[in-house]
């Protein structure tokens, strides 16, 4: 899975519920709201901190090795609480192996420190955190990002995104991206970036199941060489509270836009993940958990065109082509 959160407190995206729900803001946890947290994920606080379920993320993982998962790349980034010792120590505790993301999200978790910073200062932050470790440990980063973008960019994620693309013709190393929410957002951030000399052939663009609908414009994008990353499995929704505009698509939509990306040739540019950085996705909660691409989306996959040679590029050989340093 080459898009997940383990160890995340994502409170910069609280959004009040709608009216009338007003409560459930700051209600306890409980199972009887599951369908309701499902529809309203960042309208009550306590669903933001993942990171209070280590024991639960503990048995996730184990329920994911044996489901055939290997690896997980973390995408928790600088802004969003990312806890390099307690990745490492569910990684000791599990056997899988988990990739920690470096750089930094999206604007409004921009410290004021941060927006002061300098490209080159910023560069090099992150190629510290990639050589030497990051937030005061030893934990080296092994991806950069999801590196926050939102729509319009922003002056501080400009700064963040040049420095990205250099940190990256530097260390020759993977980057993420998270794109704002526009259909125009993607392929302004690969421009950017090739203005900096990153590499766009190891650049995953994030989210796209979110942000980009018209097929034209997907092939279009698709053309500028970035890997293609649709990382939303799992979530179904009817209100996308951060653009009202777009409507959340379901997993047999998600696996329709795969197969007609697989048919026009970019079956070695796909990338899959879920996503996950709220509780109520959890097993725990009767969530999807984090094996469910491997349990119930590969065999949807299998019926609608995609064989499993398909499969096995998008779920092993293209993440390990990606995250490899060149
Ligand atoms: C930190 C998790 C994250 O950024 N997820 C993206 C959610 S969405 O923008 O695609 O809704």
């Amino acid at each position: 899975m080459t898009h997940e959160h383990l160890v995340i407190g994502f409170e910069c995206s609280y959004t009040p519920p709608p009216p009338g729900d007003e409560a459930m803001a700051e209600n306890p946890f409980q199972m009887q709201h599951m369908h309701w947290l499902r529809q309203h994920p960042y309208s009550c606080r306590e669903n933001l901190f993942l990171s209070q379920e280590t024991n639960a993320l503990r048995d996730e993982l184990l329920a994911y090795k044996k489901a055939g998962g290997g690896t997980i790349v973390e995408n928790t980034t600088t802004g969003i609480n990312r806890d390099l010792p307690a990745l490492r120590q569910l990684a000791k505790d599990t056997g899988v192996h988990i990739i920690a993301g470096a750089g930094y999200y999206i604007d409004c978790t921009h410290t004021e420190a941060t927006k002061k910073m300098s490209v080159e200062k910023l560069t090099n932050s992150i190629v510290n955190e990639m050589l030497h470790g990051a937030d005061g440990t030893d934990i080296r980063c092994g991806v950069i990002g999801e590196i926050g973008t939102g729509w319009p960019i922003t002056e501080s994620e400009m700064k963040v995104l040049r420095s990205t693309a250099h940190a990256q013709a530097q260390l020759g190393c993977p980057v993420i991206i998270h794109p704002g929410r526009d259909p125009a957002a993607p392929a302004e951030v690969v421009r950017i970036l090739q203005e900096n000399g990153g590499d766009i052939s190891k650049t995953v663009m994030s989210h796209l199941d979110r942000t980009i609908f018209d097929e034209g414009e997907l092939l279009e994008f698709a053309n500028m060489g970035s890997y293609l990353e649709y990382d939303l499995f799992g979530t179904e929704m009817l209100n996308y509270p951060f653009n009202l505009k777009v409507d959340m698509p379901s997993d047999s939509q998600r696996v329709k836009t795969l197969a007609f990306l697989v048919k026009e040739g970019y079956e070695d540019k796909i990338l899959m993940a879920q996503d996950i950085h709220t509780k109520n996705r959890l097993t725990k909660f009767g969530g999807h958990g984090y094996s469910h691409i491997l349990k119930n989306i590969v065999p949807k996959m299998l019926t609608r065109g995609i064989t499993q040679h398909q499969v096995d590029k998008i779920l092993i050989d293209n993440p390990k082509r990606w995250l490899t340093f060149k």
